[in-house]
């Protein structure tokens, strides 16, 4: 892992203006982007990114076999025919633009601080790298939209409130839409729909999703191949719901060879990522993915991932369901703050930090 940024590069880098410059600085410079190649997503085929459409007339079973297929091979795939209308996302992307151009003081009142999840700034794993990355980002807790953004509106006004109603009208639509896609993830699985509905830990599951939000700019690069807007890692909760712009910048690493495809971005379909807990919940039978965010030599891109996952204090554990006849669970349980300490001290930032939940098998020598 490379070593952190050193407090004064820090300090340099705060004050980047990604709108004045002309080249990508060293503090922004990623080596290795290029180790594996990046591919267009194929129309058919290896590469062909899975798109399951949820639209009235489709047969459940088919949908429920595409998605298990995505789930397993992919950990992630396109959304279409899902219902939320297409004005929701526009409305989002345009106050997310408006957020981002506010004054530098507007937005360093609402700055991430030092332990804390919620606010303006670099991405939490940021901390693990030692290059930046080429974004802006601000996450906060879906449902407390409006305390959060008194730190940046702090007298409210109408920009603040058309921000919030926006936001909140986006929360409710991806919460819907959450909890129809646990069911068809469930599904997928082989789950009856009796069980869906009725087991007290699916239900529970369902019922109780948290949700987060991270905003993220990605401004217009100078030297796009140079940057990284997001560096590689996997999502740490059960999914997440990604909306985009029209300008393609999601990776996903496939392996053998091992390439970065990137995913489309047609407009009003979302990129959905499956998280290490989700693995977890499935005992290892659907993957999260392995992702990416690149940058663009004209374009700004504004993406905005919706997180879901369990309640904090919720401890996460493979389905019964998911197990195959007499077999065991492969994890120990956890709740998302614990797994995301565990993860935090991996080598990587992605799902191998599920090993060090692994039950030993039996035989399995103790060392
Ligand atoms: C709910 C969450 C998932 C996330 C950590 C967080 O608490 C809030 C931000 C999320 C994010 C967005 C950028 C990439 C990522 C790895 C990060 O550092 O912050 C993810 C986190 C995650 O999925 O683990
Ligand atoms: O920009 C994207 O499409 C991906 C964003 C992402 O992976 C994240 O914020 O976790
Ligand atoms: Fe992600």
């Amino acid at each position: 892992m490379p070593s952190p940024l050193t407090s004064l590069a820090a300090a340099a880098a705060a004050n980047f203006e990604f709108r004045s410059a002309e080249h990508v600085p060293e503090t922004h410079e990623w080596p290795g982007l290029h180790d594996h190649p990046s591919v267009e997503a194929a129309a058919a085929g290896r590469d062909a990114v899975p798109v399951v459409d949820l639209g009235g007339g489709g047969d459940p079973a088919a949908v429920a076999q595409a998605v298990a297929r995505a789930a397993e091979e992919w950990g992630a795939f396109l959304l279409v025919g899902h219902g939320v209308p297409a004005g929701v996302a526009a409305r989002v992307e345009e106050q997310i633009a408006r957020l981002f151009a506010l004054p530098a003081a507007d937005k360093d009142r609402a700055g991430r601080r030092p332990g804390e999840m919620n606010g303006y700034g670099r991405p939490p794993y940021a901390v693990r790298f030692s290059r930046l990355m080429w974004s802006e980002g601000y996450t906060f807790a879906a449902a407390a939209v409006r305390d959060e953004f008194r730190r940046v509106w702090p007298d409210g006004g109408d920009d603040y409130h058309r921000f919030c109603e926006v936001m909140e009208e986006h929360h409710r639509e991806m919460m819907a839409l959450g909890g129809r896609l646990v069911d068809v993830l469930f599904r997928a699985l082989g789950l009856t729909d009796e069980r869906i509905a009725a087991g007290e830990t699916e239900r529970k599951i369902r019922e109780s999703l948290t949700a987060t939000m991270h905003l993220n700019l990605y401004p217009r690069c100078p030297e796009p191949e140079r940057a990284i807007g997001l560096a590689a890692h996997t999502d740490s909760g059960f999914f997440t719901l990604i909306t985009q712009s029209p300008v393609p910048g999601l990776q996903l690493l496939r392996r053998g060879p091992d390439r970065w495809v990137t995913v489309p971005a047609p407009p009003g379909a979302f990129a959905v990522v499956l998280g290490d807990l989700f693995q977890l919940l499935t005992n290892g039978r659907y993957r999260s993915a392995f992702h990416r965010a690149v940058v663009n030599g004209d374009r700004d891109r504004i993406s905005v991932p919706y997180f879901l996952g369990p309640p904090p204090d919720m401890k996460v554990a493979p389905l019964a369901a998911a197990l195959p006849p007499g077999g065991k669970p492969a994890f120990r349980s956890v709740t998302w703050p614990e797994y995301l300490g565990v993860k935090g001290k991996a080598s990587g930032f992605d799902a191998s930090a599920l090993a060090m939940l692994q039950v030993p098998e039996e035989g399995d020598k103790k060392v």
